[in-house]
């Protein structure tokens, strides 16, 4: 859906949120008109599928003993017809990669939203990280185009160049704001921004579209504030500033094909 169709349906957005960034990812999904809700509990998980719009699952503080149930949860998702992101959070790590492997065998995962080495992995494609951040170089269309392909997911890479690929049809967005990268959870909120934007239908436009706000938000407030901590809550105003126009017109500049 486009900015516009977003305030005016708020879309549902149900979090299978990490216990790190849950407040920022609500904000974020908030104030650009979404709905946002978490929930941990698998009994209220028919129930919560059954009302939203999209289902985000991050990896990112996961448990063994909730592994079955975030399983289950894809499993509703995919049987109601929901989108369904993944966040992977420091996927390369290999205790990281359990949840990952274990729900991408028993269900169908829409779009996988990571930074370039977390994306590297799903790819077969060696990528430096540090934890939670990707602090190698490499061949960005080829990672995001080899994940889509060996995944079938729609790829949202992002950075400080964002790559969006389902395998086919690639596109990029190269605005570099490195504050965007401080502060963490921004990665997570745009995560719930992809379901959001793609909770009536998933495609490689309706990712970009999340992709492009949140890069827009940031080259906003990096106008206005220049520390982590203003910054922060300066591109929360921003993204409940943006007009669909605005956006459209940033997409416009900014969004290029890759090959
Ligand atoms: N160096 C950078 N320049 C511009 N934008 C960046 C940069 N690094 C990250 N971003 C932006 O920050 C957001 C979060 O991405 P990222 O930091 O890669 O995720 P994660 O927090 O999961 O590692 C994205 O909107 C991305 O475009
Ligand atoms: C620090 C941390 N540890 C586990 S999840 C998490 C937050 C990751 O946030 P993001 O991927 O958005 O930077
Ligand atoms: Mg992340």
């Amino acid at each position: 859906m486009d900015l516009k169709t977003l305030k005016t349906t708020s879309p549902l957005v149900f979090n299978y949120a990490n216990y790190v960034t849950p407040q920022f990812v609500a904000n974020v999904v908030n104030v650009v008109g979404g709905s946002p809700i978490m929930a941990r509990e698998i009994a209220e998980f028919p129930d919560l599928v059954g009302v939203s719009d999209a289902v985000v699952i991050n990896t990112g503080t996961w448990r063994r003993a909730e592994l079955l149930e975030t399983i289950k949860l894809a499993q509703l998702a995919n049987q109601a017809k929901k989108v369904v992101v993944l966040d992977p959070v420091a996927v390369g790590i290999p205790s990281r990669s359990v949840p990952v492997k274990a729900v991408m065998a028993d269900a169908k995962i829409d779009i996988i939203r990571g930074n370039a080495a977390e994306i590297a992995w799903f790819a077969g494609i060696d990528f430096a990280s540090h934890g939670i951040d990707a602090t190698g170089e490499g061949d960005l269309l080829t990672i995001a185009q080899q994940a889509a392909k060996k995944t079938g997911a729609i790829i949202a890479m992002s950075g400080a160049t964002d790559v969006v690929s389902d395998g086919m049809t690639t596109q990029t967005i190269a605005v570099d704001v490195p504050l965007l990268a401080t502060n963490v959870g921004t990665g997570d909120a745009l995560s719930a921004l992809i379901g959001a934007f793609n909770g009536d239908e998933v495609s490689v436009t309706n990712t970009v579209r999340a992709m492009a706000m949140m890069k827009l938000a940031g080259v906003q407030a990096a106008k206005k504030v220049t520390t982590p901590g203003y910054f922060a809550n300066q591109v929360l105003d921003e993204l409940y500033l943006l007009t669909a126009e605005a956006l459209e017109t940033f997409m416009a500049q900014e969004v290029k094909n890759g090959q």
